[in-house]
C-alpha cells in the first residue's frame, strides 16, 4: 500500500487514478510515499524520509526545493503542456482587456442605479460609452518571451488574431522549435523584442537567471504604450520597474496573474489571482498526468517528465526490480553489479541513465534480494538510495 500526500485542490479525476486497494490518498499522513501538489510552497521539513517522489500537477516547480530533492534521490515530476491551453486563453483575455476598457465599462454600468428609468439609462450609456473606447489587436505586434508549451500556443493564437508575432527563447528545445509556427519571427535578444512589440507576453520559468529579468532598464527600451503581460511568475518582473514605466507612460498597461500590493487601484493595471491554470480541463489534465507519472514510478521505478531525474522506462520482466540512485561517478555501477554477482543474483534486464550529477538504474533480477544485500547496496560509496520494487498488486 502506497500513501500519497496531497496539497492544494487536486482534481478528483487525477486522484481516481490511484486504485484504493493499493493506494491511500489524503492530506495528512505521517509517512507518505509520495507528494502530489500544485502551488503549495513545499518546505524541506515537509519532505519526510519516507517520501520517494514528488509530483507537481502543473508547470512551475519553483515551489519545490529541487536541489535537496536531487541530493536525497527524490525525483520531482511536473506535467509539461497540461495546462498550456488554459493559460493561452487567459492571455487572449488579458490582451483584449488591455485594449478595450471592458473592465471600466462593466464597472460603470454596474454602478448605475437600478431605479433609473430604462430610457434614461439608454441615453446615459450612449453618451458615456466614448470613455470606454479602445483599439484592436489585429495588426499589432506581439512579443513572446519563452516559446515552450505555453509560449508556442500564445504565438499561434496571436497569428490567428491577425497579429505579427516575434519571439525570444535562448534555450528553445528541438521539440518546442518543431511546435512553433513558421510565421513567428525569431529575435536575437530580449532588447530587440522589447523595442519592437506592442504587446509582450512572458512565458518562461523562474530560475536564478530569470529572476528580475524584466526590470527598469529593460522597460526603458519599450515603445510608448506597450502592454506587458505576466502569466509566468511574479519574480521574473521587477514590480518597482513596472510602476516606474507606467508612471512615465512608456508602459501603457500591465496585466498580471501575480498581484502585488503596490499595483492595486491602478486603472493601467489588470490583476488576476493566479488563475492561469484554473480551468476544469487544465486541472484534470495536470492531475491525471501527475498521478500517472507517480504510479509509474512507485509501481515500476519508471520516470517520465521529471525535472531533476533522467527519463527511463524499462518494460517489466517477471521477478523483482531494484531501483538505485547513485552519484554520476565512474565505478559505482560496476560495484553494484559485482555485489549482485557475489550474492549469486542474476540480472535479467537493466537500464542505466544519468542526468547532471546523478545516475539512476533499473535492475530486474531473478531472485528477491535479502535485507543484508540491500544494506550492502546502500553502503556502496556513491549510492544515494535503493528501492526494491515488487510486482504491483493492482493492475
Ligand atoms: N499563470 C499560471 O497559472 C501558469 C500556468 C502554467 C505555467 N505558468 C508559468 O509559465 C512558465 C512556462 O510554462 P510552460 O509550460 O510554457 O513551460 P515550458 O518549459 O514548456 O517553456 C518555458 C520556455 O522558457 C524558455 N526559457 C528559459 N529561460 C528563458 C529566458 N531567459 N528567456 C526566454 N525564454 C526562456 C525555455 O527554453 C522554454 O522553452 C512556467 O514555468 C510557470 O512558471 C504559469
Ligand atoms: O505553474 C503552473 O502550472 C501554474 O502556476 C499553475 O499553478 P496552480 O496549479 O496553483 O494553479
Amino acid at each position: 500500500m502506497f500513501r500519497i500526500q496531497t496539497y492544494n485542490a487536486i482534481s478528483v479525476k487525477g486522484l481516481d487514478r490511484f486504485p484504493r486497494d493499493c493506494f491511500e490518498v489524503g492530506s495528512d499522513f505521517g509517512h507518505p510515499d509520495a507528494i502530489l501538489l500544485r502551488s503549495h510552497k513545499l518546505g524541506e521539513d515537509e519532505i519526510l524520509p519516507s517520501v520517494k517522489a514528488i509530483a507537481r500537477a502543473g508547470a512551475g516547480v519553483n515551489n519545490i526545493p529541487l536541489e535537496s530533492c536531487t541530493q536525497r534521490g527524490i525525483p520531482v515530476f511536473n506535467t509539461p503542456g497540461a495546462n498550456a491551453n488554459a493559460v493561452k486563453e487567459l492571455v487572449a483575455a488579458g490582451m483584449l482587456l488591455a485594449s478595450r476598457d471592458v473592465v471600466g465599462g462593466i464597472r460603470f454600468v454596474n454602478e448605475l442605479s437600478d431605479t433609473m428609468p430604462p430610457a434614461d439609462m439608454g441615453k446615459l450609456l450612449e453618451k458615456e460609452k466614448k470613455r470606454f473606447a479602445g483599439s484592436e489587436i489585429r495588426g499589432k505586434t506581439l512579443g513572446v518571451v519563452g516559446l515552450g508549451a505555453i509560449g508556442s500556443k500564445v504565438a499561434r493564437m496571436a497569428l490567428h488574431f491577425g497579429m505579427e508575432v516575434i519571439g525570444y527563447d535562448p534555450a528553445l528545445s528541438v521539440e518546442a522549435a518543431w511546435r512553433l509556427p513558421s510565421d513567428v519571427q525569431r529575435m536575437e535578444n530580449m532588447a530587440s523584442l522589447f523595442g519592437r512589440a506592442d504587446f509582450i507576453s512572458l512565458h518562461l520559468p523562474v530560475l536564478d537567471s530569470t529572476r528580475g529579468l524584466v526590470n527598469a532598464d529593460v522597460l526603458a527600451g519599450v515603445r510608448q504604450g506597450t502592454v506587458l503581460l505576466n502569466f509566468a511568475r511574479e519574480e521574473i518582473v521587477d514590480t518597482e520597474g513596472v510602476v516606474q514605466a507606467l508612471e512615465e507612460g512608456t508602459l501603457g498597461r500591465f496585466v498580471t496573474d501575480f498581484p502585488h500590493p503596490s499595483l492595486l487601484q491602478r486603472d493601467d493595471v489588470i490583476l488576476m489571482p493566479h488563475i492561469g491554470a484554473s480551468t476544469a480541463e487544465a486541472e484534470e489534465n495536470c492531475a491525471v498526468m501527475a498521478a500517472d507519472q507517480l504510479r509509474a514510478f512507485l509501481d515500476h521505478g519508471n520516470i517520465r517528465n521529471s525535472v531533476n531525474f533522467p527519463t527511463i522506462e524499462l518494460e517489466r520482466t517477471q521477478g523483482c526490480r531494484i531501483a538505485i540512485t547513485n552519484l554520476n561517478e565512474p565505478g559505482v555501477l560496476s560495484h553494484i553489479l559485482t555485489l549482485l554477482g557475489d550474492n549469486e543474483i542474476n540480472v535479467v534486464d537493466m537500464l542505466n541513465k544519468s542526468r547532471d550529477s546523478i545516475a539512476y538504474n533499473l535492475i530486474d533480477i531473478d531472485t528477491a534480494p535479502g535485507v543484508d544485500l540491500v544494506q550492502q547496496l546502500e553502503q556502496v560509496e556513491g549510492v544515494v538510495n535503493v528501492r526494491v520494487i515488487d510486482p504491483p498488486a493492482c493492475p
